[in-house]
This record gives C-alpha cells, structure tokens and sequence, in this order.
C-alpha cells in the first residue's frame, strides 16, 4: 500500500488528429488498414489471461464488403461462461488488495498504449469490423476511449478524497469497496470506446468483470484486450468471451456472486435481462447494480427564429455521420413551416455533395451499416414510407447491398406525427421530418415530449432566448444530454456526461463520477479516540 495520498496527473481531452489530406497521419492509418485487411486474424477469447479457442470457427466480414473474409473468431458455449466467472472469482482477492495507485497506472498506461503505438490499429480495426470513417473512428476508438480511461482515474480519485466531517474526539472515514462478486459488462457494435470503457470503468474500481462484447466489435475488442495485457492488467481481472447473448445473461444472472450488469444496447435486450435479475433475486449473495445504456429516437426542435444553415448542418451531421447507428443520432425533426423550403434545400445541396463507399476512401462520409439485418430493417422503413399515404421519402432512400451494407441518406417527411418511421429506433441513416404550423410551437414541444417512450438526446434549435427558455423547460424530461443550437451528437467525457433515461436507460452517466459509484459499495468507519468508560448521560449524575 501506498505510503503517500498521491495524485493522479493533470487530465485534459485526447486531441482529435485532423486526418488532412496527403498527411504522414491519414497515410499511416490508411497503409495499417491495408495491412489488416489483408491478414486472417484469429481471435480467440481471454479466459484467466488465457487465448481460448474452440472448434467453433466463425467467419469475419467487413461491412463495406459483405463477401470480404478478413479473419475469424472462437465461439464459446456455457462451459466458457463457467470458466469466466471461475477465473474473475479466482483474480478476486489480489485484485481487490492491489493499492489503487496500481490500478490508475495499469489504465493511464493503456491510455497512453492507445493515444500511441495502438492507434492506428484500434483505429483501423474499427474502420474494418464496424465501417466508421477516419474522423468517427477517431473520435470513438482513440480519443473517446483513451479520454474514458484518463477521466475515470481522475474521478476515482477524486470520489476517493469524499469524506465526512469528524466530530470532536472521532474520525470519520469511509472506503470505496468493489462490489462483492463478480460483474457484467454486455457491450453493443457501435461504440469502440464504449465496449471499452464498460468493463474497464468497473474493474478500475477494484471489480473483476465477465465482458461479452458484441459478436460485431470483435476485431477492436481483441485490440482492447491486447492493449489491456500490455498495460499489465493482471489474468482473469477482465475475461473477454464470445457466446450466445441471451444463453450466457441467462447463465451469468443466475450466479450467486454476480453483483452487478453494465449494459449498453438495445432497450427491448436490457429490459430481458432486468427481468431475469428479478426472477433471480433470492439467488443472490448481495442485490446487484443495474445500469443499463439503451435506445434513443433522438430530437431536433426547430423554432422560426433559427438559423436555417444551423438547422440544416446539424441534421445533417446529427442524422447521417456513422450512418444514424449512434444512439444519438438525430432521427426525428420537428421543422416549421416558415422555415421548411430553406432548410430543406440546404439539406439537399449538402447531402448532394456526400460520398457513400469504403472508410479506406477517407473522402467516403457515409460507410456502410453494420450488417444484412440492419440494411433490411432500413429497406423496410424506406419502401414502406414510399409507399404510404402519411409519409414520403423526400431525400435520398436508394440502397445497394451488392458489395456492402449500403444506405444513402435518406429524409422522409410525414404528416403524422405518430408515423412508425417519426416514433421508432431505426439505427441507420434515416431522417424522419415533421412540418408544423408556427403558431403550433407549444404543441409541437408536447408532441416532441410525448410521442416516443425514448428520452436520450435532443436539440433546439433558436435565436429567440425565450423560445430556447421554453423549449428547456417543456422538454425537461424529454433528453438525458440537451443540446442548444447544436446536432443532439456527439457528446464529450468529461464535457457533456451522456445518458438517458425513459426507455433509454438508467441514466447513469458513462464516463462519469455518477457511474463510477454505481461500482462500489462504500464502507463508514468511525474511529472514537477516547472510549466512554460510563453508560450514564451527565445529567444522571
Ligand atoms: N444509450 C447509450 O449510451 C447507447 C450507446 C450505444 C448504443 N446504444 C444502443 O444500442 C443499440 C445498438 O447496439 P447493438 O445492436 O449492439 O445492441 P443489442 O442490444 O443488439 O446488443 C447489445 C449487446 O447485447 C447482446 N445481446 C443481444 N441479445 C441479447 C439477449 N437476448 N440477452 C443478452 N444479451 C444480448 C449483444 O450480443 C451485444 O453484446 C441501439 O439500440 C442503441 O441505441 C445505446
Ligand atoms: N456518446 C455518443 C453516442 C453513443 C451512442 O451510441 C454521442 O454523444 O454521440
């Protein structure tokens, strides 16, 4: 243990690399993701620190080229649940006694692994394995990522120095114990930095963690789990498997010792696995932490005094940059009519100008969506808005599947505001726009609140500060992050913690102090100096 109350170095946001073109920069990455794509990468599990591969070989492929083999994975089966938890039970009690100065450095020097030697490959392992272009990949894999892992130090110490107030003759302490058991961390494709930061978060509080990352994020999953080795993380504190999602919550949430599931994904897979922790909860040695990160239908308010290029870049941006799979994504549009003509020619002249293709291109805006289940569910909402009475695809709505999972940006634009494509999580590159009269301005703000069981991100869009004043107020509890004059996208740790709540989550705030308690079980201590020797009061005599 230490002999000093160190502290931790100075934090600041991982700067965002520009990526111009003809840079040494964008020529390294790209000539990293050449190379990678080329090589049949194997990627076992990490079991106890341990590669485990099975003969249950599966097949990757990029998708920007559905037929692409770029390498494969090991699926596991219960029996690598059971050794899972087995090894993060075994790597419990070193762990936990590690003095936390141990556990800060292993993660800064992950940090530093990834701002360095690793980022080109988490950059382009996440440009082949999940299609982000150059500047999204960057902005999730690298600087997200090492950002998380910086700030939660500096939050750990700083909710570490959180102590009471002593009275006279006593001292007060209290400690920040890791949850007794073992936890869960059950991660979605689309955020590098997120399937990062899910089980790192927890285990920097002193847990050991099962994580099961998305069968779509294995290839910068693998990269984690090497930065981690090389950072000294100790065999079994983090045990990365890749198994059935719905077989394995079933196994792990039944366990006695599981004391806690850190869950980013889809609302309806969260809700399943809250229901199997209350079926379960006379199982359990302690009751477990739930924080679940879910779906979004997220909203841009526009009132008559904003500005139309405003509108129409941050829609743009909102909607489309890694083709709408952000749970952020602006997906929803509220736009009136005075102003609807305007914005809308400026959408269409900047969506014009986009390029749709391969993020080895770093010229390509849009890549392709994550996989054939995806681009069916977007051909879906496209073709039937097509061909319905209360709805039209005004801007794009072509897609291709011959090479990749390709889908333009598409806009359409309804006349109900209940229409499925206005009220429902899509996850791709679609823009539903709803044109109110202006005077309906209050309505419409009920509308915005009402009409989805969601409340992740949202946007308004003014010059008048007393509409801006209405707006915040009437959609208090319509977004977890609220953004003003700005696309309700791309929220930064440190700057704007992210979370929703509704049907979007617990709202516990990733990459922030709020979820960092979430993962310890505090302990007071009260030390009295002088013991009473009497059991009488003074005025007993
Ligand atoms: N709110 C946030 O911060 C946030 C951030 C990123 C993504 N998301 C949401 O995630 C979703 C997209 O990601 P996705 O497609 O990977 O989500 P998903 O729910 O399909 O998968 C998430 C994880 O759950 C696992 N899983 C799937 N079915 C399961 C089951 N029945 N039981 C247990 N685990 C299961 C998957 O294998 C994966 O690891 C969107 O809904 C998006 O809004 C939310
Ligand atoms: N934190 C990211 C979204 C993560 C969800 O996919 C953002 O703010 O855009």
């Amino acid at each position: 243990m230490s002999k000093a109350i160190s502290k931790v170095p100075a934090v600041i946001n991982e700067p965002v690399k520009a990526y111009i073109p003809g840079s040494d920069e964008v020529k390294s990455l790209i000539a990293t993701y050449k190379k990678m794509w080329k090589e049949k990468t194997e990627i076992p599990m990490i079991i106890g620190g341990k590669e485990v591969k099975t003969d249950k070989k599966i097949k990757l492929s990029s998708p920007q080229d559905h037929q692409h083999n770029f390498g494969f994975y090991f699926e596991g089966d219960m029996s690598h649940v059971d050794q899972a938890i087995g090894s993060a039970l075994a790597a419990k009690s070193k762990w936990n006694a590690l003095g936390w100065e141990h556990r800060a450095s292993i993660f800064l020097k992950a940090a530093e692994l990834i701002a360095g030697p690793y980022r080109d490959i988490i950059n382009a392992a996440t440009m082949i394995g999940q299609s982000k272009n150059v500047h999204q990949t960057e902005i999730d894999a690298a600087c997200e990522f090492i950002d998380f892992l910086r700030f939660n130090v500096e939050f750990m110490t700083e909710m570490y120095a959180e102590q009471p107030v002593s009275d006279k003759g006593i001292w007060n302490r209290v400690e920040y114990r890791p949850l007794e058991g073992f936890c869960f961390a059950v991660t979605p494709f689309n955020f590098t930095a997120i399937s990062g930061n899910l089980p790192t978060c927890m285990a920097l509080m002193g847990n050991v963690v099962v994580w099961k990352p998305s069968d779509k994020q294995v290839y910068s999953a693998k990269v984690i789990m090497d930065v981690l080795k090389e950072a000294g993380l100790p065999d079994g504190v983090i045990n990365m498997i890749f198994t059935d999602g719905k077989e394995t919550a079933e196994k792990v949430l039944a366990h006695p010792d599981f004391a806690g599931l850190h869950f980013t994904g889809s609302t309806k897979v969260f809700q399943g696995m809250w229901k199997m922790i209350g079926d379960n909860i006379h199982n359990y040695k302690s009751y477990p932490r739930i924080v679940g990160e879910t779906g979004g239908k997220d909203f841009v308010m526009v009132h008559p005094s904003a500005n139309v290029e405003a509108v129409a870049t941050g829609l743009v941006r909102g909607a489309f940059e890694y083709q709408g799979q952000k749970c952020s994504a602006a997906s929803r549009a509220y736009i009136p009519k005075s102003l609807w003509n305007d914005v809308k020619a400026v959408m269409e002249a900047q969506i014009k100008t986009i390029k749709i293709g391969s993020p080895e291109d770093p010229s390509n805006f849009v890549n392709a969506v994550i996989d054939k289940n995806s681009f069916e569910k977007c051909k879906g909402y496209i073709d039937r808005a097509n061909a319905a009475s209360d709805a039209n695809v005004i801007i794009g709505g072509k897609y291709d599947d011959s090479k990749g999972w390709f889908v333009h940006p598409t806009v359409i634009e309804t006349i109900n505001p209940y229409y499925e494509s206005i009220v429902e999580e899509i996850f791709g590159p679609i823009l539903t726009v709803y044109i109110y009269e202006d005077e309906n301005w209050n309505e419409t703000l009920k509308l915005v609140d009402t009409s989805t069981q969601y409340s992740l991100t949202g946007s308004i869009f003014a010059q008048d500060r007393y509409a801006i004043e209405e707006a915040y107020k009437a959609l208090e509890n319509a977004s977890g992050n609220f953004y003003i004059n700005d696309k309700p996208t791309g929220a930064v740790v440190g700057q704007q913690p992210f979370g929703g709540s509704r049907a979007s989550g617990t709202n516990d705030k990733a990459g922030s102090k709020m979820n960092l308690l979430r993962w310890v079980s505090v302990r007071s201590i009260k030390e009295t100096f002088v013991s009473p020797k009497d059991y009488k009061y003074p005025y007993l005599g």
